[in-house]
């Protein structure tokens, strides 16, 4: 088939963007490292470069360099102040840029940069041979499992729970938002794999006749979030799972293949009562690929961030969703999309 010169000019662009794709998270990680976004938004009116240079005491013309990148990229506004003057102003991408903000995605984009979290991403293709088996290209280049590895290295823990902290923060409030029929009549709440207790925290908030279990590997509850309505509980979830009227998956199921999360889900179906229980998954449900469907690219990265940092995990379309439920002894679910590459999946025994 004949190539237009215009194909062959939008593939040259692209195959330039995946030359010099790390740019991207080099120049956020930076921008967060100075807290670029933080003094901006603080500032409260349009900032001009003299003064964001020197209250993050930068070289002007360097930070101009790095300013003008995340502005072409729509991270902040270049707005002006007077005839002679612009300057830089938030937007809502630069707030997932603040520190410890509500919608901060900081701590995520320094896991994903930093020396452990670029590792995995050297030994992608043996993986994906035959002779791949299952470990994966973290454990490779670590020389443990994700979970063994943080168990071990505090420094990385408290990196990755910030991470997923992160996330949880931006799903919950999604989840509060889009479905919030699916906490009435729940009375009590394990949250399976929760954590650092983020998601816990936010839903009891929102649902204060909620009592939360945050339970999770004795290592990371021993460091969870404290507070009147959240138990911390340290265990196994391939053992058991402590009882409540529903158990809450986030971000959980997808680092295993289909025989653990059987596992997993049958010792959750022990955990909830049998007329009145449900689970509750929050997890991407993979369609099938449509033309300019950004969310579902994001939940394609994500399978394969899943290929490069557990040993079998990945994420499901909602055919893959049934097989596991069904297995597990659940009848019937429903799948709720909400505002996040995650929808919410009630199952019932
Ligand atoms: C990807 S994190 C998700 C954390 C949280 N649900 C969230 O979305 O922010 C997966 C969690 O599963 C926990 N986990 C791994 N193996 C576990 C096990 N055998 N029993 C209980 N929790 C486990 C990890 O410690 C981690 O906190
Ligand atoms: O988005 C992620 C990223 C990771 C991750 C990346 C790099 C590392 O060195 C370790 C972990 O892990 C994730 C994960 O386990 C999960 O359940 C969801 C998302 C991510």
């Amino acid at each position: 088939m004949e190539v237009t010169i215009e194909e062959e000019a939008r593939a040259e662009i692209k195959i330039w963007n995946y030359v010099l794709g790390y740019v991207k998270i080099a120049v956020v990680k930076c921008a967060i490292e100075l807290g670029i976004a933080d003094v901006i938004e603080n500032y409260g009116s349009p900032m001009p470069l003299s003064e964001l240079a020197t209250a993050l005491r930068c070289e002007p013309s360097r930070l101009y360099r790095i300013m003008r990148f995340m502005v072409h990229d729509r991270i902040f506004k270049q707005e002006p102040i007077n005839q002679h003057t612009v300057g830089f102003s938030s937007t809502p991408l630069s707030r997932h840029l603040i520190k410890g903000g509500e919608k901060s995605m900081a701590a995520f984009i320094l896991l994903m940069s930093s020396p452990t979290g670029l590792a995995p991403w050297h030994s992608l293709s043996a993986r994906v041979l035959e002779t791949g088996n299952n470990i994966s290209p973290f454990e490779v280049a670590n020389g443990k499992d994700l979970w063994s590895y943080a168990e071990a290295n505090p420094d990385f823990r408290e990196l990755f729970n910030n991470a997923m902290g992160c996330d949880a923060r931006l799903t919950v409030q999604a989840t509060i938002e889009g479905c919030p029929e699916v906490f009435d009549g729940v009375e009590s709440l394990v949250d399976v794999g929760g954590g650092n207790g983020t998601a816990l925290s936010l839903l009891v908030k929102a649902f204060p006749w909620i009592r939360g279990i945050n339970f999770d590997l004795p290592h990371v509850v021993a460091v969870s979030a404290k507070s009147d309505s959240i138990e911390n509980v340290g265990g196994d979830m391939f053992m058991s799972i402590p009882n409540a009227d529903a158990a809450f998956f986030m971000w959980v199921l997808h680092d295993w293949d289909d025989e653990e999360c059987i596992k997993i889900l049958k010792k959750c179906r022990e955990a909830i009562p049998e007329d009145k229980g449900k689970v509750i998954i929050v997890e991407a449900v993979l369609e099938e690929d449509k033309e300019g469907d950004e969310l579902g690219g994001v939940g394609l990265m994500l399978d394969m961030t899943m290929m490069g940092v557990t040993n079998k995990g990945k994420e499901r379309t909602l055919k893959e969703w049934s097989y596991v439920l069904r297995q597990s002894g659940f009848t019937r679910f429903n799948v709720k999309p909400i505002r996040a590459v995650q929808s919410v999946i009630e199952a019932y025994p």
